[in-house]
């Protein structure tokens, strides 16, 4: 009778109302905790959505998941527009952002990163105690140094493997059946199925590319990380260290699994260029693998970091950089796809004509010279990060000297600050775009095709530098995709080189069929969830197109 009873009081209680209910007090009093806890935001500058104070501080942490794009719009009309700095609040798992205004982006970017600090900026807000294995992989980013040194003076090596790993992925997903469409999801059966095996051919070469275990362990990472950032908003800060080693057994464990598969590969190669350094007869004929880990056994051997040539520390470093690369890329790819396919068919005619063209003009291979003629590529990729920007604000930094500093607009930032660019606006800017809310897909290759068609004579009277300059990789204070300034994305060459013989990879190959019109995506926070969509594909008949033969596309 005795247990009845207690079954009764308990199915009293434990409604999933009470559950609910016990929810939201346990996050609201965490969320006040973390909000005493944090650093001093400025006091002097305007803040949008509910302002400062307890009670709207609170308001502001739950409402930012709907509004923050509405809040950060309102704040860039009334301040940025009038070069004014603002606060835009802290949201569930992310902190409050000063917002500086364009015309202060140079004080931004000329400060060194002792005083405004990237890497201290993305230590925070990626929880780097913690989901990054051990502390020290982003306090002190090797990685990132080796890639900024190796990635972009080492492409043209890289483009061979590139175009082999691009069209056997591609083709081992879509298929050779021209009679029958298959049916995808762009981000998810397509760019996240086919991105980690490309940027992983970079990192690490063939076959561990294509390891479904290595890849899912090395996806398990990523989304940890992602993970992480939730669970430390709805913690008690005093608690962190102890849900902080808890919750980092999963990329410890990720990192482990991936490593099991990385160090050999790693150890073998420490051996092969230590033998042919030392001028082993039998080596003179090896050639290094181009790959990350050529780069940063090399880079580490020329700069006497005798740390970072222990096989383990190179096997971590691979993990951050999938982190930066795979969701970027195949967010900005899916993107490209809707918005290309959702647009007049004229435009997928267009560049399915520049691919082509390019493509059978280089014999039929991807090659630097032939990706850098695709114009119109190049402007419907740029064109697209403008009109679909997945996040509302980028380029970080932290505030590092104790006593904090004054921006020019004589606003004074308290040592750990986090100030960022409004990178969603700048993008929507009636003043910067003309028709902004319009996706034109040629808008920066048509002065480009222009230029290029006029005679050398024709050329020096213009000024093709400032043309050349609205290029997918550019960056500039209107073009923040990757980011401004010295640690702009050293990844984007990469990037575009990637993203352009895939897209004509797909042109060449496939039929894809338009869409009625673009899905949309929702907002939550301060990112976009890229809209669930799905896109017919279909081998074409007739590949070679063939200039002089003039046959149909
Ligand atoms: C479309 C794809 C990509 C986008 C949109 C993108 C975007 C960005 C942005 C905006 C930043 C600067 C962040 C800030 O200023 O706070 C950045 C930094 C970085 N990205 Fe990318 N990225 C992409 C792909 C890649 C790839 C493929 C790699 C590596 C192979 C990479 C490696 C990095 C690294 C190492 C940094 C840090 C640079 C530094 O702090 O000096 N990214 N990226």
């Amino acid at each position: 009778m005795a247990v009845r009873a207690d079954e009764g009081i308990l199915s009293q209680y434990l409604t999933w109302t009470s559950l609910l209910g016990a929810l939201v007090i346990y996050v609201t009093l965490n969320v006040i905790v973390n909000t005493i806890s944090a650093p001093k935001y400025p006091t002097s500058v305007p803040w949008v959505g509910h302002g400062k104070g307890w009670i709207n501080g609170v308001r502001n942490l739950f409402d930012g998941f709907t509004r923050s794009r509405e809040w950060i719009t309102e704040g860039y009309n009334k301040y940025s527009r009038h070069g004014k700095t603002f606060v835009l609040p802290p949201v569930l798992g992310a902190s409050a952002q000063t917002i500086i205004p364009r015309e202060q982006m140079p004080w931004l970017l000329d400060h060194p990163d002792h005083v405004l600090s990237t890497k201290d900026a993305h230590y925070d807000m990626l929880h780097g105690d913690y989901a990054f294995v051990t502390p020290r992989c982003l306090q002190d980013p090797y990685h990132e140094h080796v890639i900024h040194k190796n990635l972009a003076r080492n492409l043209i090596s890289v483009i061979p493997d590139l175009d082999d790993e691009v069209g056997r992925d591609v083709d081992e997903l879509l298929g050779f059946d021209t009679g029958n469409w298959v049916s995808l999801d762009p981000l998810a059966d397509f760019m996240m199925k086919v991105i980690p095996k490309i940027t992983n051919r970079m990192l690490v070469g063939e076959p561990l590319c294509r390891n479904t275990d290595y890849l899912a362990n090395m996806l398990g990472f990523t989304m940890d990380v992602i993970r992480a950032s939730l669970l430390f908003a709805v913690t008690p800060s005093f608690l962190h260290p102890i849900v902080g080693h808890i919750s980092g057994l999963a990329p410890k464990l990720h990192y482990w699994r991936t490593s099991r598969m990385s160090i050999p590969l790693i150890k073998q190669r420490l051996y092969d260029i230590q033998q042919k350094d030392s001028g082993n007869p039998e080596y003179k004929g090896w050639k290094e693998p181009h790959d990350y880990i050529t780069w940063h056994i090399r880079t580490a051997l020329a700069e006497g970091r005798e740390d970072e040539l222990k096989p383990s520390r190179v096997a971590l470093r691979i993990l951050p950089l999938n982190f930066a690369s795979i969701h970027t890329t195949a967010i900005t790819g899916s993107s490209v796809l809707l918005d290309i396919f959702s647009s007049p068919p004229e435009v997928a005619a267009s560049l399915r004509e520049e691919a082509l063209r390019v493509y059978n003009e280089s014999g039929r291979k991807w090659d630097k010279h032939a990706l850098s003629r695709m114009y119109r590529m190049d402007s419907a990729i740029r064109e697209s990060q403008r009109f679909s920007a997945f996040t509302l604000s980028f380029i970080h930094r932290k505030v590092m000297v104790k006593e904090g500093i004054t921006t020019p607009e004589g606003v004074h930032l308290a040592y750990g600050t986090i100030l960022s660019a409004p990178w969603w606006n700048v993008a929507s800017d009636d003043e910067l775009h003309k028709n902004p809310e319009v996706y034109d897909p040629f808008r920066f290759s048509r002065e480009r095709e222009r230029f290029e068609g006029l005679s050398a004579e024709e050329k020096t009277k213009e000024d093709g530098l400032k043309i050349k300059q609205t290029g997918l990789v550019t960056t500039n204070d209107r073009h923040l995709a990757f980011g401004h300034g010295r640690h702009a994305c050293p990844g984007r060459f990469f990037v575009a080189h990637e993203l352009k013989m895939m897209f004509g990879h797909l042109l060449i190959n496939y039929d894809i069929k338009p869409l009625t019109e673009r899905p949309q995506p929702t907002w939550i926070g301060r990112n976009q969830m890229p809209a669930k969509a799905v896109l017919e594909f279909k081998r074409r008949e007739s590949l070679a197109w063939i200039p002089h033969l003039g046959n149909k596309i």
